[in-house]
């Protein structure tokens, strides 16, 4: 299998995008622009950072921060790179969005969870 590389620009199912720069073997940053969102406040793109694991840089595990610039919220992405039969590059993940809460009675609610394919953006 060939080696599948994080750096570059991404879409989502949700047709979300994103930009990802190594900025060292291991640790990224970049920038996010979802197409969806919960929230009344106009989308903006948003900072990301994160890191690849030290062993495996053929299909490497990673893990990364979205810190939302236009609500009061974080997601953190955890996933791998995978290339798939065909030889193209695959992210699989999966996700935690912590929205604010005003009250920790409300604590509870305040955490979504869920799934998001990315593949390369021509
Ligand atoms: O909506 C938001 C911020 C934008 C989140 C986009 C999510 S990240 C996981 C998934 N993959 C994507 O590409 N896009 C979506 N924050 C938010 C959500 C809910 C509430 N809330 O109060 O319910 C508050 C803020």
């Amino acid at each position: 299998t060939g080696k599948c590389v994080l750096a570059g620009n991404w879409t989502n199912d949700l047709g979300s995008n994103m930009t990802i720069i190594m900025n060292s073997k291991c640790n990224f940053s970049g920038s996010y622009s979802t197409a969806v969102s919960e929230t009344p406040e106009k989308i903006e793109k948003s900072p990301l950072r994160g890191s690849q694991n030290y062993r495996n840089l053929t299909q490497p595990v990673f893990g990364f921060t979205v810190n939302w610039t236009f609500t009061d919220s974080v997601t953190v992405f955890t996933g791998q790179c995978f290339v798939d039969e065909t030889g193209k590059e695959v992210l699989k993940t999966m996700w935690l969005l912590r929205s604010h809460a005003d009250s920790i009675k409300d604590d509870w609610t305040a955490t979504r969870v869920g799934t998001n394919v990315f593949t390369r953006q021509p």
